[in-house]
């Protein structure tokens, strides 16, 4: 379906991406994460076909698509693409701008069909509004409903989220993907958000400076991370010596996430805690070890200089690592 074969584009001054290489099939959902100014937003651009590419090509099922040089309009027509600037109409109200890019030939099924997305993403109140009054979260949520009022085959969205707060985002996040994957809708995403990835994504590619240093399914890209910066993307994480914690096996260093250690009572290592932070459902602790610095969870609240034990699910850890 989409097939991206040796992708490169540089801006001027000589940043972007380069030797980008990976396949998706119909309805298909891709993460794309990694650190701030690696490429996402390039590559996501770069797919649409808002840019000439300087090398590779990028073809949906038998057709390339083709950037501003073959184009009036760039952007590739089968797809829709959603800025982080959102490319709203400010003097219109947000139902108008959903029922934008909908035919004018059947007026009963456009309106049925802006009613579902302004139900699905919680618009009711503003349907009437102009969107120069809307607040960028609302603004946000128009137009991702304007994106899926005529359902594009493969949807590109960068940082969905960002201006949604913490309220309607867990609702709106779940019903945008199960959204798309009822309607059998190819997505890409541009995100920093883990929360994002892990439940929703079939696949992740990790960018850094401009290339793809790992493409598989998520599942894999969580729990055989490659190195120390991909497993960051997903919180705390720890790089232990392999032959201190009996994780033998794998590599000399071992990466651990701080679920993945606890503090119990009586345990095999002994530490100091150095700082502690209230999550929730746990705290998220960072524990002094033999002078090197650990992250870990623990259910009961702990105090900086607390002399505490901990230990590892060495079994869960070498299965996750295999
Ligand atoms: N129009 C442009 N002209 C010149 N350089 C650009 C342009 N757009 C992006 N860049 C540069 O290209 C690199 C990649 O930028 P890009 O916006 O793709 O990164 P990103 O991973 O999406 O970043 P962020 O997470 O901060 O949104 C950066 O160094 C950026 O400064």
């Amino acid at each position: 379906m989409l097939k991206v074969k040796d992708l490169a584009y540089f801006h001027k001054g000589d940043t972007g991406i380069t030797e980008i290489n990976f396949e998706l099939q119909k309805g298909d959902h891709l993460a794309v994460i990694g650190e701030s100014g690696c490429g996402k937003s390039t590559l996501i651009k770069s797919v649409y076909g808002f840019f000439d590419l300087q090398k590779g090509s990028v073809y949906w099922k038998d057709e390339e698509i083709l950037g501003p040089a073959f184009n009036l309009v760039p952007g590739f027509r089968k797809f829709k693409h959603l800025s982080q600037e959102f490319d709203l109409m400010p003097f219109t109200t947000s139902e108008e701008n959903i029922q934008k890019f909908l035919s004018r030939e059947t007026p009963s099924q456009n309106k049925k069909r802006s009613d579902e997305l302004i139900d699905l993403f919680d618009l009711e109140e503003v349907k009437h509004q102009k969107v120069k009054t809307l607040s960028g979260g609302q603004k946000q949520r128009v137009a991702i409903a304007q994106a899926l009022a005529n359902p594009p085959e493969l949807i590109l969205l960068d940082e969905p989220f960002s201006h949604i707060d913490q309220f309607l985002k867990h609702r709106l996040r779940r019903r945008l993907f199960q959204f798309l994957k009822k309607n059998k809708i190819t997505c890409m995403f541009a995100t920093h958000d883990a929360e994002d990835v892990l439940p929703f994504s079939d696949f992740t590619m990790i960018l850094k400076d401009g290339k793809s240093i790992d493409f598989r399914p998520t599942f894999q890209v969580y729990n055989q991370p490659k190195n120390v910066y991909c497993a960051s993307l997903f919180g705390d994480v720890n790089s232990l010596e392999a032959s201190e914690f009996g994780l033998e096996g794998h590599q000399e260093k071992v990466l651990v996430y701080p679920h993945e250690i606890d503090i119990q009572e009586n345990a095999t290592y002994k530490g100091r805690i150095i700082s502690s932070y209230f999550k929730g459902s746990h705290y998220l602790v960072e524990i002094d070890y033999k002078f090197t610095s650990i992250f870990a969870t623990s259910k009961a609240e702990v105090y900086i200089g607390d002399e505490i034990s901990f230990g590892l699910d060495k079994e869960k850890i070498m299965k996750r690592l295999n």
